[in-house]
This record gives C-alpha cells, structure tokens and sequence, in this order.
C-alpha cells in the first residue's frame, strides 16, 4: 500500500484558502468537502486534515501528521506552553511562506497615558499568547498579569476585564475600531511550513523533495513579473539600468527597424509605474509587464 503523506492546515479561518491555494498551484490538488475533517488528493497520496490552527504545531510535534503549515505566533506560543510542561516540542521548519503576515502588539485605550513599556508593571493584559507576552515581558523586566481569553480580546479593556491588550494587528482597522492604540510590537509572524521531527518514509521524503522546489518555485513566480519592451538601441545600456533585476536581458532584432530591439526579461523585483514613466521617457515603447505563473531555474 502507498504510504500517504498528511499535512495538517487550517480548517477555516485567516490561512486556510492560501494554504490550500499553495497546495493547488504546487499541483496538489483536492476536492474539500467544506465538513469533512479530512480530505484526500485526487492528484497525488496525500491527505490534508482541516483543524484549528492552534491544533497544528502539537499535531507535528507529536508526529501525528508529517507537515503543518501554520502562523509562526501559534507555532512559537504552542512551543514554549509545551516546552513548559515537558511536552515534545520539537519540529523541522521547511519554508516561510507569503501569507499570514501580521504582528502581535501590546495596545492599550486612547485616554491611558503610556510613555515606556515598565508602566504596565502590575497591570492586567489580556491576550491569547500568554507566554509569547511573558516571554518579552520577562525580557524586558516587566512584571505583568496575564488575563487568558481565547476571543474578543479587544473588547477586554472595556468590559473592565483588562488594563491592556496583547493581540494580532495587520492593518490596524481592529484596534482604532476599539479604542486601542498599538505601543509595542512584540513578536513579527508569517505563515510557516513545518515538519514532523518524527523519520519519514523514502515514499513520503520523496513526496516533500518534490514539493519544496515547488513551493520554491510559486513563492518566486508571485514576486516576479516577465517584462517586454522596445527599446531604442543607443539606449539599452540606459534601460537595463532602469530595469530592477536585468543582468541578463534577453535582447532581439526587430523586422522593421535597425534603431530599435525588443528587450525581454524577468525581473523577481516590483516594477513600479514611474520605471515604466522613465523608460518611455528614454524612447521605449511596447512595454508589457505579465505575471508569471510557474518558475524552475
Ligand atoms: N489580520 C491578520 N492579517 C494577516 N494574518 C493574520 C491576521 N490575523 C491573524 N493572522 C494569521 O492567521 C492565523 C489565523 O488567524 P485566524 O483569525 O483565522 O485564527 P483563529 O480565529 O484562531 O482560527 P481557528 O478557528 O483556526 O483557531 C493567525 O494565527 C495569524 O498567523
Ligand atoms: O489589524 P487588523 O487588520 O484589524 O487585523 C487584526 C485582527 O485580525 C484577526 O482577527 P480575525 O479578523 O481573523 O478574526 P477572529 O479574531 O475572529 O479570528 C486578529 O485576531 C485581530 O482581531
Ligand atoms: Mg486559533
């Protein structure tokens, strides 16, 4: 029987339509049957189980499923709760993945004067990453109350249950909707794709070395763009050093004329509107910027 590799992803929730996006593009495909806990690749032996996200860094660390992809604030928080209890906490990171950027921050109401971090000795702040808090509390030689909640965090203050927060920011539309000012960044999180310590079969090592360069390969894909233009040939020395990324342009005759050539590349940097303004400016024309869809060097 075909061993079956199983990576565990969130079932619903901020991560769970990039993962499984990833997985797709990397030509892992599946049906998901929206109330299924697991469901299984129509392309290859691989099995995706649908849990919380909390749920996912102890499943890879106990070897229950061999990959997880899941945000480094819940990796690092469920680490350092199972290292305190002696729980096996041990895991292979793979890849940061593009997804899932945010950062947990300390906040505290608009009207609480805050100047430095030491005035929350001895103040309540509620959060649901008591030891990633602790953690930089401790560190910064500050003594405060942890108040645990799994949810609302934000309103916490309000209801009296807390002088502070410590939660997810990204755009920061959650906090100004609260009344909350953001004072202390305490921990930077992506998404993250991690590995059982527990040894893999040759089947499934084999399943993952196939899938890292593509994953390598769609991460790369998304930043870069393939770039086609005209360019006058007394220029091209000055449009290559317009060009982020063209030590090797690809650069071609035109049928009707001897003054201009086409110019491809790709560029893995942002190509931003004022370049294209400048190439134009330069005598360049034609210029087409395309996505990439897939990239393998
Ligand atoms: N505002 C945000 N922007 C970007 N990424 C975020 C944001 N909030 C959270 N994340 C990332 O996505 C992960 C999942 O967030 P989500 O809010 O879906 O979790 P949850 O409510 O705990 O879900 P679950 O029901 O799976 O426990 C977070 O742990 C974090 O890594
Ligand atoms: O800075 P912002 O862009 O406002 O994002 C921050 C919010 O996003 C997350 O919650 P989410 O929206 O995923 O809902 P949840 O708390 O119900 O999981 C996080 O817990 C914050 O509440
Ligand atoms: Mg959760």
């Amino acid at each position: 029987m075909t061993e079956r590799l199983t990576i565990a992803i969130q079932k619903s929730g901020r991560l769970s339509k990039e993962s499984l996006a990833l997985l797709n593009a990397c030509g892992v495909k599946f049906s998901i049957n929206e109330a299924r806990l697991i469901a299984h690749s129509t392309s290859h032996p691989i099995d995706l189980l649908r849990v919380r996200d909390d749920d996912i860094p102890g499943l890879v660390m106990d070897g229950v499923v061999d990959l997880g992809l899941v945000g480094e604030n819940v990796l690092e928080e469920v680490r350092l709760e199972r290292e305190a209890v002696g729980d096996a906490a041990e895991y292979k990171p793979l890849r940061p993945l593009e997804f899932g950027g945010c950062r947990l921050s300390i906040a505290v109401p608009r009207e609480t004067p805050f100047e430095k971090l030491s005035d929350l000795n001895g103040k309540r702040i509620a959060s649901t990453y008591p030891y990633l808090l602790q953690r930089y509390l401790k560190d910064n030689g500050v003594s405060a109350k942890n108040v645990n909640l799994t949810g609302s965090v934000e309103v916490a203050p309000r209801a009296g249950l807390a002088d502070a927060i410590c939660d997810l920011v990204s755009t920061g539309a959650t906090l100004e909707a609260n009344g909350l000012v953001e004072k202390e960044v305490i921990f930077r999180s992506q998404a993250q794709l991690i590995q059982s310590n527990e040894p893999l079969s040759p089947e499934k090592q084999a399943m993952i070395d196939q899938l890292l360069p593509r994953i390598d390969g769609v991460q790369l894909a998304k930043e870069s763009k393939y770039i086609m233009l005209h360019a006058p040939k007394a220029a091209l020395d000055e449009v290559i050093a317009l060009l982020p990324g063209a030590e090797t342009p690809t650069v071609l005759p035109l049928s009707h004329t001897d003054e201009q050539v086409a110019v491809h590349m790709v560029s893995t940097e942002k190509l931003f509107w004022e370049t294209m303004e400048d190439l134009k400016a330069i005598g360049c024309s034609s210029i087409l910027v395309l996505p990439i869809e897939k990239m393998m060097g």
